[in-house]
């Protein structure tokens, strides 16, 4: 067994819009270790929420058109049918998005659909496949868990809702895990409750995590790697230590920014970079970072995009990289 999970390659993502195509996600290549956590930031219409969509086949093919590779244990998700995903789905991976509601059917109890989600991937008798669902409810931090069972989505609170979703996608201990701003709404206490929960899974089951977050403090908490994504690139990746301490990109740094102390900050939020990110049916020529960018000075920004290539010294097995003509804000 590989020590890689998952390999992305090449990743593409276009969509149709009413303003032309738009090329949200472009070329991104990352690998998720088993037990590793990749956490993955930018700002909003960075092309985030896409990238993981469209490793799931949860874009339709009438707007969206994915090439590149995603191997999943060697077994290319990009390719897969549509029956063999669903299998995958649930044993294979786990998905928790920001809105609970898209994830849960409105008609069913909670019990069932828990219940439902144990039963689909495995010989479980409904009484032992209900009994894991109240513990799993427990394990999430619902009060009255086995009253939870038999009540219906609109009967809880939005953070009740988020935490249901979180234990169906961990109901199947999966390979991989991935949460779209899972933890954002809810507070500080559950949040800590469910990384730790992530935590115990990863270091039984090995799991992989992808973790879209604008929380640093998640980040610095619970990520081994950190990718950041601007205007549907990856513009750094490398170790939780590399990119949150000696941040090579401009945008990052910019990210970075208003962070008073890393190691004191709990609920740190991404910084505001002033002006706006592109459109992605009309990204810049050259750096897709350099109309924004404080410190562009070499002639190449704006015609010519950087390559992701190695910065600096890494202290981890992974290599640290960025895309960009600049290094400590002078051009390489
Ligand atoms: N259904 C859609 N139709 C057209 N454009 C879309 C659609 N879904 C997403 N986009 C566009 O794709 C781009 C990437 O969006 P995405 O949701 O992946 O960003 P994100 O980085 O996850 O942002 P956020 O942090 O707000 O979730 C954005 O420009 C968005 O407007």
């Amino acid at each position: 067994m590989s020590a890689t999970l998952l390999e992305v390659a090449d990743l593409r993502v276009r969509l149709r819009t009413p303003r032309g195509p738009a090329e949200v996600v472009n070329g991104l290549s990352y690998t998720v270790g088993r037990g590793e956590t990749v956490a993955v930031v930018g700002e909003s219409g960075s092309g985030k929420s896409v990238s993981v969509l469209a490793l799931l086949g949860l874009l339709p093919a009438r707007l969206a058109t994915v090439t590149g590779s995603a191997r999943l244990d060697g077994e290319d998700l990009l390719t897969m049918s549509p029956e063999r995903l669903r299998q995958v789905r649930g044993p294979g991976v786990g998905m928790v998005f920001q809105d609970p509601m898209t994830s849960l059917n409105p008609v069913l109890t909670i019990g069932r659909q828990l219940v439902e989600g144990i039963r689909a991937h495995g010989e479980v008798s409904k009484a032992a496949a209900r009994e894991r669902a109240a513990g799993l409810l427990a394990e999430v931090g619902l009060p009255d868990p086995r009253r939870a069972l038999d009540r219906y989505p609109h009967e809880l609170s939005g953070g009740m809702r988020q935490r249901v979703v979180i234990a169906i996608a961990l109901a199947n201990n999966p390979s991989l895990l991935i949460a779209d701003e899972a933890t954002t709404a809810l507070d500080v206490t559950v949040q800590a409750q469910i990384l730790d929960l992530v935590a115990g899974l990863q270091s039984e089951h090995g799991t992989g995590v992808i973790w879209i977050t604008h929380d640093l403090g998640v980040v610095a908490g619970i990520a081994d790697r950190v990718l950041v994504m601007y205007g549907g690139r990856c513009v750094e990746d490398g170790t939780v230590d590399d990119v949150l301490e000696r941040p090579a990109h401009p945008y990052t740094r910019g990210l970075l920014g208003a962070l008073p102390d890393l190691a004191s900050s709990d609920d740190g939020e991404l910084a505001t970079v002033p002006g706006v990110p592109p459109a992605p049916t009309d990204l810049p020529p050259g750096c897709v970072f350099w109309p924004r960018c404080p410190v562009r000075s070499d002639p190449r920004c704006a015609t010519e995009q950087p390559p992701l290539a190695v910065v600096g010294a890494s202290d981890g097995a992974l290599p640290h990289r960025a895309a960009t003509w600049c290094e400590e804000g002078s051009p390489r």
